[in-house]
């Protein structure tokens, strides 16, 4: 079965937005072309993120109302960490408001001034905690992921020359942990493959470098190498995520993604002296070690989530939602990133534009007229998401330029990624009218976020 229908009933509903272009035309202005920036009730289908926008089960909102809101010791933070120990097998959880609370922790403990974090490609609040404590990220990704149409089953994939010749130029010491996403977000949600994480592990170890996981949609990723890998056809979700994570030292993750909740992250290791001291500071950004920014009903409904989301019907149809966007848009000859990965569809905005070179900010402009064209929120994943180099204040410029396409977590319909395409195609019919932006207000921090732009006459 390609595309299978959706493995669950939906029990509540929330309408959304019905807008007319010319409503349209003055949100997105008051926006300043930022599609960050509209107000949930201007838009139609939301595709702008999949974190903290899953619909939850009735077995989560049951465990809400057994929420233990102690300050301290409460039941849901023990039930979480057995769970946490379950399925992804670290010794020790420390929980956070979200992830990058985690990746706070991990940064401010591991890292010292001049060091270098090699990753499978930047993602933006993991780099800028980086860079926040001195370090340098180094891309180690293979070079396939920066090309949009090279088909990969594991575009994710460290390339080990391109890490072993960063210890030989740097040294090991100055590498305090390798980090690696599983999937890579900004690739695509491309995974890596099992052989290349085990890889990784053994080439770290050598070294004796910490490998820390970024495992916010380890799940997408476990079900990747299910489908790609041969030696994992028959294995479960849960089994092969437990392998992934022995590969290892530890891992910050955004629960707003793969444990299906609205709010929550938690940070893991296996090394004691690293927990006794992420639970001293833990204290001082997010709260007792547990409960870390976390009510003791989010905690439950996490700890239930990541139960859920293992269920193999689940995931295949979660993945299947992304991939017949896909198969819609590519069929029309809408330029995507290949293969389609696995919580999103990403519009290629160089091909989709080619006459806007990228400082006139393609991809933001694909995002605020496919608004215009419609009411579907998206993302923009280029030029400006990329920031500034730290020390040139030149812009990155990433070779992808991209629009995001994020598909919530059992939110829609089949028929509402119907509607997603047909605006996707009716833009591609005028791509030719379309004209750049100029950015007119530019924070210093995770600029995308907020700042603000104009068109071009
Ligand atoms: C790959 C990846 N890492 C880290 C984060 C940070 O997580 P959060 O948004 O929960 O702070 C996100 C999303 O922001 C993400 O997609
Ligand atoms: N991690 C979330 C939220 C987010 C969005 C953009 C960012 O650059 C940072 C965080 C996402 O990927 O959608």
């Amino acid at each position: 079965m390609r595309y299978p229908s959706e493995p669950y009933k939906i029990k509540v509903v929330e309408p959304f937005a019905v807008t007319t272009r010319e409503q349209r035309q003055t949100f997105i202005e008051e926006a300043g072309y930022n599609t960050f920036l509209l107000k949930s009730e201007q838009v139609g289908i939301d595709l702008l993120t999949d974190s903290g926008t899953t619909a939850m089960s009735d077995n989560q909102w049951a465990g809400m109302m057994m929420g233990d809101e102690a300050y301290s010791g409460s039941r849901n933070f023990l039930h979480l960490q057995d769970i946490v120990r379950k399925y992804y097998g670290f010794k020790y959880i420390v929980p956070t408001h979200q992830g990058r609370g985690a990746e706070n922790i991990l940064s401010t403990l591991m890292i010292e001034d001049g060091d270098y974090v090699p990753g499978n490609m930047y993602f933006t609040t993991t780099r800028a905690h980086q860079e926040r404590n001195g370090a340098s990220f180094v891309d180690i990704i293979i070079e396939e992921a920066h090309n949009s149409q090279f088909d990969h089953p594991f575009k994710g994939n460290v390339d080990l020359a391109k890490l072993q010749d960063l210890i030989n130029r740097v040294g090991a010491d100055k590498i305090p942990y390798v980090c690696v996403a599983v999937t890579v977000n900004l690739a695509g949600g491309q995974p890596v493959s099992m052989q290349n994480l085990r890889e990784v592990k053994a080439l770290c170890s050598r070294h004796k470098i910490p490998v820390m996981f970024d495992a916010t949609r380890c799940v997408e990723n476990a079900f990747f190498i299910k489908e790609r890998e041969e030696a994992y056809r028959d294995a479960s979700i849960a089994d092969i995520l437990h392998e992934m994570m022995s590969y290892a030292d530890g891992c910050t993750m955004s629960g707003k993604k793969d444990c299906l909740v609205n709010i929550g992250g938690f940070l893991c290791m296996n090394d004691h002296d690293l927990y006794q001291r992420a639970t001293e500071i833990v204290v001082l950004f997010e709260g007792m070690p547990s409960y870390g920014g976390m009510a003791g009903r989010d905690m439950e409904a996490m700890a239930r989530g990541i139960e859920e989301s293992v269920d193999y019907h689940y995931i295949q149809h979660r993945v299947a939602q992304c991939r017949y966007l896909g198969d819609k848009l590519t069929e029309a000859g809408v330029p995507i990133v290949r293969p389609v990965g696995g919580h999103a569809v990403f519009l290629d905005a160089r091909a989709f534009l080619p006459h806007l070179e990228q400082e006139k900010f393609p991809a933001q402009v694909l995002a605020a007229e496919l608004y215009l064209e419609s009411g579907v929120r998206s993302m923009e994943r280029g030029i400006v998401s990329a920031g500034r180099n730290k020390q040139t204040g030149e812009h990155h410029k990433p070779k992808l330029e991209l629009v995001r396409l994020t598909i919530p977590r059992r939110v829609y319909t089949y028929a509402h990624l119907d509607d997603v395409a047909e605006g996707v195609i009716s833009l591609f019919k005028r791509r030719d009218q379309i004209k750049g932006l100029k950015m007119v207000y530019e924070p210093r921090l995770l600029r995308f976020f907020t700042a603000r732009f104009e068109p071009l006459k």
